[in-house]
């Protein structure tokens, strides 16, 4: 027995009366009023709302499927969970709609249908919340369309700036290699421009509409790398993963994946990479859920990986699988007959970016370039144009004025692995050579913690490698003789600016 209220009043009475007048007020008060069957089909909608969706009357929509009539509609989706949604706002003909949705039971409690009710012109009291909305929705549709830009290859194949015959070979290669789908697999060493022929090799193939993401495997630490590639299914972590995120895969659907350093994986990554590339589909962590990804593997190492396969640090059957289509960038110094087109390019580039004027290169200083072993190739030649540049105000680049850059007397070895001269780590303004750090002539040393001293010592030695390979992290570590994970938090760590 429900308990009643006042004489003449039942609880069932008030909630059916307190419907009815709610029904009513949104009716009255609200322009657009329609309903839905069980199944999504509207089958009742009033004149006000039909001429605003354009229609000639209300009858021409009923018995559609809602979303024929308005596309973006949540009535099925109240209709199925049987949950009202009070309050949204709706875009609807390039206008924002204040909407309340509400599931319609039987006796029973069966979901029989919903009813929605729509305000677009009285909207004067809710402005400033629908104003906010349609402010957050434009930076959202711009955030969307600079990140798809980004995504989108920034190169073409022609932006590998090379006229030798080998570069034209690499290039035709390159070509060919976009017209088929399959798996790239780019090897050179460090600064020989892997990273932008993939960009190319995207860029000139079916797939350069859609998405180019790139991961460097040696940057991502290990415990993260899986999260990193097939994504995270909401609530398989606490923080700020609880709501899951895509992994790269997902991300690049449609379009390339560049992995870049791909020597780098940890064995038990390598598994898992294999079975993507063999079946296409992925497996959020914390989730049994297999999506399908039609993704384009472009992938790149300055490792010898058949050595790596041999020494048991990276699967045969990966290497197979990656060695479909393996695209040889030379060294730049095979290539010596692209230096002018590359010091061109290049000094243009710069005159760009730092706004000083465009230098030219003296016949000497040309001769010193080609005979530069160049280990950390186009990137270095990059580097040493510029500092040149910063030298001196002449517009003409000398010979001396690369004396002074390049070790050539003591050039840097050219293969990966390089040894950094000291006398290129004592050129370095930041660089203590080893003797003064050990302090073996007694000195005292400044008072103060070990931690700060070790910490400073930790930057300065990395501040040196980077800048005597060129910043390129690779060789550092190597140099310094940790992994690259570390290098790269070290390098966050101590927040040191490098290229
Ligand atoms: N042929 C080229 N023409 C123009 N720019 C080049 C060329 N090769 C390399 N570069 C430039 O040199 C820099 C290094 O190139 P890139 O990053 O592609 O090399 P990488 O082989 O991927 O190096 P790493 O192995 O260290 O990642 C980039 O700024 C790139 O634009």
């Amino acid at each position: 027995m429900r308990p009643t209220v006042g004489a003449h009043w039942d609880v069932d009475n008030i909630l059916q009366v307190g419907m009815q007048s709610l029904l009513d007020l949104f009716d009255d008060s609200c322009e657009g009023t329609m309903a839905v069957d069980e199944q999504g089909r509207i089958v009742w909608m009033n004149d006000k709302y039909a001429s605003f969706l354009g229609l000639k009357n209300a009858e021409e929509a009923l018995g559609k499927p809602v979303e024929q009539i308005i596309p973006n509609s949540r009535m099925r989706e109240v209709v199925t969970n049987g949950k009202p949604i009070l309050l949204d706002i709706m875009m609807l003909r390039d206008q924002p709609l204040v909407v309340m949705r509400i599931p319609l039971k039987d006796e029973s409690g069966r979901i029989v249908g919903a009813i929605g009710f729509a305000l677009y012109d009285r909207l004067q009291r809710l402005k400033p919340l629908v104003s906010k909305f349609a402010e957050l929705n434009w930076a959202l549709a711009n955030t969307q369309k600079e990140l798809a830009q980004l995504r989108h290859s920034k190169y073409s194949i022609s932006s590998f700036v090379g006229v030798s015959p080998v570069s034209l070979e690499l290039k035709h290669r390159a070509r060919r290699a976009a017209q088929l789908d399959t798996t790239v697999l780019l090897l050179g060493e460090t600064g020989s421009g892997k990273e932008l022929l993939a960009h190319g090799i995207h860029a000139a193939s079916g797939r350069a509409g859609k998405p180019f993401v790139g991961i460097n495997i040696a940057a991502v630490p290990e415990t993260l790398l899986e999260a990193e590639f097939f994504g995270v299914a909401p609530g398989a972590y606490t923080g700020a993963d609880r709501k899951g995120r895509d992994g790269k895969f997902k991300i690049a659907d449609g379009g390339t994946l560049f992995l870049d350093e791909v020597g780098d994986m940890p064995l038990q990554v390598q598994a898992k990479l294999l079975r993507v590339l063999q079946e296409q589909e992925i497996e959020p962590l914390g989730s049994n859920k297999i999506i399908n990804v039609d993704v384009r593997v472009i992938a790149a190492t300055s490792h010898d990986l058949k050595q790596l396969v041999a020494d048991g640090k990276f699967r045969s059957d990966l290497y197979y699988r990656l060695n479909v289509l393996p695209i040889h960038l030379p060294p730049l110094r095979e290539r010596v007959g692209d230096l002018d087109a590359l010091c061109e390019f290049l000094l243009e580039q710069i005159a760009t970016r730092t706004g000083m004027p465009q230098r030219e290169l003296t016949p000497e200083a040309r001769a010193v370039l080609a005979s530069y072993p160049w280990p950390g190739n186009v990137r270095e030649l990059r580097n040493a144009l510029e500092q040149a540049g910063m030298m001196t105000d002449s517009l003409s680049l000398t010979a001396d004025d690369f004396a002074a850059i390049l070790p050539l007397d003591n050039p840097v070895s050219a293969a990966p692995g390089i040894a950094v001269p000291k006398s290129d780590l004592a050129r370095q303004p930041d660089a203590i050579p080893h003797e003064e750090a050990a302090r073996e002539d007694g000195a005292p040393l400044a008072p103060g913690s070990l931690s700060d001293a070790v910490a400073e010592l930790e930057r300065k030695m990395i501040r040196s490698a980077l800048a005597s390979t060129n910043g390129n992290k690779a060789s550092a570590a190597r140099v310094l003789g940790i992994s690259r994970a570390s290098l790269y938090q070290k390098i966050a760590e101590y927040q040191i600016v490098s290229d």
